[in-house]
């Protein structure tokens, strides 16, 4: 079931455009990555989601409505955008119990939110003193307020330490899988939400680049292996009998095609070569991001 929906969205700010025509769906019980280096159009997307940013044509929608359409925007769609704001002499606890009771939610959401996320021994600290880790913590409590079934979230591994990062992976999933939620993540950092996701759309320069299941972006591409030895001469026949197609790089590596890592080893073990180095290169993913963020 769709539960995000973005259809031909375009916005320009004067003569950047900085959301060309992109379109792309979310589906229920998802985790997606959206992702793109720095100033490609990611939170310019969500943004027009959540109604902060009035697209120029095209619609983004959210279980098929306006964000300014929803009754309830809490219950429908949870947020964190970048660089939220706290008020920092209000404590974490009384920061969501005022959410609450502005959007007509039980107060008791405020502690249960907080012990979703890990922050029930900081609930009565002030945020003035959060580390930026507690702060993204705090804003997905506040997005898990109204039990929604769609998230949308900017970069919200910034300023987690790996073990924070580690949990908001295993969070993600389990709204997504566990919950049924529909969860869309942005980050400019593939490595980051490459265990993370079922789904990926690749936007840069305002325009989508690539969009499919992890499983097709990773397995598409063709791939390779780079190899050195001692003895070059020999083994690139060797491989090429074996079936391989072998290129011959600068320095003196080779880059083999068709064969796998293991049936590779095992030629430059009958060869009686000595390996130096060994390297399966890059996915189809992988390449394609390098190759977009070593653009810029
Ligand atoms: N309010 C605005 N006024 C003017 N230009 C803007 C505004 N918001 C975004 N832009 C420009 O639009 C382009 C896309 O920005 P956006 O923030 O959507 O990208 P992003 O992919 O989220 O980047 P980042 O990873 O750096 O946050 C950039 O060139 C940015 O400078």
């Amino acid at each position: 079931m769709t539960a995000i929906e973005i259809r031909n969205l375009s916005k320009s700010f004067g003569a950047v455009r900085a959301v060309d025509g992109v379109s792309f769906t979310v589906k229920a019980g998802t985790v997606t990555g959206y992702l793109g280096p720095n100033g490609a159009g990611k939170t310019t997307t969500l943004r027009s989601l959540l109604g902060l940013v009035t697209p120029d044509s095209g619609e983004a929608l959210v279980n098929g409505k306006r964000y300014r359409d929803m009754a309830t925007p809490l219950n429908e769609v949870g947020a964190v955008l970048e660089a939220t704001n706290f008020h920092p002499g209000r404590t974490a606890h009384n920061h969501l119990r005022l959410l609450c009771v502005a959007a007509g939610l039980p107060v008791a959401r405020a502690e249960e939110a907080l012990g979703q996320v890990g922050l029930a021994e900081a609930a009565g600290k002030r945020v003035g003193g959060f580390s930026l880790g507690m702060r993204q913590r705090l804003a997905l409590a506040s997005a898990l307020l109204g039990e929604p079934k769609v998230y949308i979230l900017d970069e919200p591994a910034n300023g987690l330490d790996p073990a924070g990062i580690q949990w908001l992976r295993g969070f993600l999933r389990h709204l997504a899988h566990d919950r049924g939620a529909a969860v869309l993540v942005s980050s400019h950092v593939l490595s980051e939400v490459e265990q993370t996701v079922d789904d990926i759309v690749i936007i840069a320069a305002g325009r989508l680049v690539r969009q499919g299941t992890l499983a097709e972006l990773t397995t598409n591409g063709e791939k390779t292996v780079r190899v050195r030895t001692t003895g070059d001469g020999e083994l690139a026949p060797a491989l090429e009998k074996a079936g391989a197609t072998v290129e011959r790089l600068d320095g003196g590596a080779l880059r083999v095609h068709g064969l796998e890592p293991e049936e590779i080893g095992r030629i430059v073990l009958d060869q009686r070569v000595v390996l130096t180095e060994m390297i399966a290169e890059r996915s189809d993913l992988q390449k394609v991001f390098l190759e977009l963020t070593e653009e810029r």
